[in-house]
């Protein structure tokens, strides 16, 4: 993204933004509430249109490319967005068709199978996949979701506050799924988060949001030592400090955050 200018009326909520996501990272992104971490992501996926700048998805201009390549850019795409998003009238199954059925014409059969597959990738036990997301708990509603975004076997992999919700020990484990997918599937990870424990143990780089643009990125350690107001109050704010020294510690020891 280069110069990105997107506003709702008299109101500009990004001016002047670049941001580069690296192939094969997971990029975390960070910003207080309200500065337009979702508008951002909406604007790269089209659904909020911009009144400046430019992105670039996979090497192609997003104001170059006709209807049917965009079409085609998207399907190398998964979202999970706030909350999950799922169908509630629809099973776990069905929720993980919807893209499937969008974008593929498989058979009954094929589809049935690849959703199961889907499911078991995310941690999900079989039976989850008639259930219905009112019938689920918050942690396998995320993992529903997750398995709904990854159903066209995207490269890119957009989330938008994935451990929002979750205990501590649920948060851990969606972490470290998050990890391992990225490494097994080959995933670029873009992450909209607030959890410091996140951007501490997953994320390979960060950027961060203030002042209608990315003010600072790279990995933790550029974060901690940055003197911007903001970044200075989240990263040695009063739930920091105890994950900032633990950190430091390990770190010192030469083990990776
Ligand atoms: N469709 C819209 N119309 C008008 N204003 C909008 C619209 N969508 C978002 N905004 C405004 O844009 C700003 C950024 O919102 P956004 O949801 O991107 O924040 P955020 O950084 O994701 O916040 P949070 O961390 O709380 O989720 C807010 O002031 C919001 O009110």
């Amino acid at each position: 993204m280069r110069g990105l200018v997107v506003g709702f009326g008299e109101k500009l909520v990004l001016d002047g933004l670049d941001l580069d996501v690296r192939r094969g990272e997971i990029l975390g992104f960070v910003g207080g509430s309200g500065t337009g971490k979702s508008v951002l992501t909406r604007t790269i996926l089209g659904l909020i249109p911009k009144r400046a700048g430019k992105i670039e998805v996979f090497g192609s201009d997003l104001d170059k490319v006709s209807r049917i390549e965009f079409d085609a850019l998207e399907r190398r795409i998964g979202v999970m967005f706030q909350g999950g998003a799922l169908f509630s009238a629809l099973t776990v199954k069905q929720n993980v068709q919807v893209p499937m059925r969008e974008h593929l014409n498989l058979s009954r059969r094929l589809a049935d199978d690849l959703a199961m597959l889907k499911i078991e990738l995310v941690g999900l036990s079989p039976d989850a996949a008639d259930k219905f997301p009112s019938e689920l708990s918050g942690g396998m509603i995320k993992r529903a979701a997750l398995a709904r975004s990854l159903a066209l076997d995207p490269e890119l992999l957009f989330l938008d506050e994935p451990t929002s919700g979750l205990d501590p020990i649920g948060a851990a484990e969606f972490d470290d799924l998050i990890t391992t997918l990225q490494k097994t599937l080959g995933l670029t990870v873009f992450m909209v988060t607030h959890d410091l424990d996140s951007l501490y143990s997953v994320c390979d780089r960060i950027a961060a949001l203030a002042d209608k643009r990315v003010i600072e990125t790279g990995p933790i350690e550029t974060m901690l030592a940055s003197e911007h107001p903001w970044l200075r109050a989240y990263f040695h704010g009063k739930r920091a400090r105890q994950l900032s020294a633990s950190t430091m510690r390990k770190t010192a020891q030469g083990d990776r955050p």
